[in-house]
């Protein structure tokens, strides 16, 4: 695979420092461009930005200047693939431009999430999505286009739900969600109102978690999207943890299955190496899914780096008396529920032959010259 160059718009939050430590030795991409607000513009990376994570920051991107938050007026070429980590009101109002001035935006933003011509993926559960960019006007005329990925909690979520949607089918689904700090970005929710408390309210969460999931396991029809005909119901909480959101599930499935099959089912799921076409992507996990058999698992101090931070761990598989099924699971809420998805997604959509922004009409001729994605 040849290496890409790519930007962060954003790169100077929770999400954006996820960015630069999943692609500090990444093999396929390396970062050439980054931006935040016009209040960080202009400054070294170090002196905008308060580093969070317990890696050290690349010495490298420490040197780097951010550069403005718009496609014009760079003071280093901008590369077609920008991974995006703004808020949804700013990603609304700046990905577009990105999209329109030839770039792959690869989001993780909700702005744009359910729109009828934008994929929302997870490529172990609907790559067949990733399709719909071609109906995007911008991919039409610069090339560009905008890809999601969905929210933290239904990103943890549908890794599981979509090996029992594909065997047996999923009639309704109850999920309680325990979700980290870190999850409101940095400096997110004040101490003094989430120590030693719960906070019963994230704002759109219940709603995004619901159209999302069904979105996600549904299929696509001449182009458009056909959501999945269940039923979800979802109720968030704010927990003083740091990283790893858990969800509490109940599920009742269309056909009847016993939960050595589901947890054989699980513990099989391996979409993104199977068929004639197998390709490894650097940051997918060995298993999507992995199912601790411990009564007290899974939990954020013992569980959250599983498959690197990718992996959705499930576990307390029983019976319910409501629905059929209810189990517990965790997933890493920066990791695979942001940065590490929208890698993920730029992984197979190098795969895909998706960059392939040579046969679109270039934006300038000094761009389409470049040879970061010749
Ligand atoms: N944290 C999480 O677990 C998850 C977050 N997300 C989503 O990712 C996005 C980013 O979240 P997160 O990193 O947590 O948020 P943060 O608040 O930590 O970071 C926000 C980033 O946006 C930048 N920014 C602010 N205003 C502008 C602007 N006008 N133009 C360009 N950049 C701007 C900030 O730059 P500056 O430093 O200059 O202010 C900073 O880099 C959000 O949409 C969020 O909903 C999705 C899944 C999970
Ligand atoms: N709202 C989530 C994180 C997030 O940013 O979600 P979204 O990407 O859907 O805006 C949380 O607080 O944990």
């Amino acid at each position: 695979m040849e290496r890409r160059q790519v930007g962060i718009l954003g790169a100077t939050g929770a999400v954006g420092q996820r960015f630069i430590q999943l692609l500090a030795n990444h093999p396929w991409f390396e970062i050439s461009w980054i931006a935040a607000s016009d209040r960080s513009a202009g400054k070294t990376y170090e002196d905008a930005c308060k580093w969070r994570l317990s890696t050290p920051l690349p010495e490298r991107i420490a040197k780097m200047v951010l550069q403005p938050n718009v496609p014009e007026g760079s003071a280093v070429e901008l590369p077609r693939i920008i991974f995006s980590s703004v808020d949804s009101d700013i990603a609304k109002e700046l990905e577009p431009k990105f999209a329109a001035a030839g770039c792959a935006v690869i989001s993780n933003s909700s702005a744009f999430r359910m729109g009828a011509d934008v994929p929302l993926v997870v490529p172990e559960v609907n790559v067949d999505h990733l399709d719909v960019i071609e109906q995007q006007a911008t991919r039409k005329t610069s090339g560009g286009y905008i890809v999601t990925n969905p929210n933290c909690c239904a990103i943890g979520l549908v890794l599981p739900l979509a090996v029992l949607e594909q065997k047996w089918g999923i009639e309704k689904l109850f999920v309680s969600t325990m979700q980290a700090v870190s999850g409101a970005g940095y400096p997110g929710v004040a101490s003094l109102d989430i120590l030693g408390n719960v906070i019963p309210y994230i704002k759109n969460e219940e709603e995004k978690l619901q159209e999302e999931v069904a979105k996600l396991l549904g299929g696509v029809n001449d182009g458009a999207f056909a959501p999945g005909d269940m039923t979800v119901s979802a109720m968030c909480h704010r927990v003083p943890v740091i990283d790893g959101h858990t969800e509490a599930v109940s599920v009742k499935l269309k056909k009847p299955a016993t939960a050595e099959e589901i947890i054989a089912a699980w513990r099989a799921f391996k979409p993104l190496h199977q068929g004639a076409d197998a390709t490894h992507l650097p940051s997918a996990p060995d298993s999507p899914v992995v199912y601790e058999e411990g009564v007290d698992r899974p939990q954020p101090r013992l569980d959250l780096e599983t498959g690197n931070g990718m992996t959705t761990t499930v576990g307390r598989l029983r019976p319910c008396t409501l629905f059929d099924w209810k189990f517990t699971l965790l997933s890493h809420n920066t990791i695979r529920g942001a940065a590490g998805a929208a890698l993920l997604n730029a992984e197979i959509l190098a795969v895909l032959g998706k960059f392939d922004f040579r046969k679109y009409p270039p934006v300038n001729s000094a761009r389409e010259e470049s040879s970061v994605n010749a």
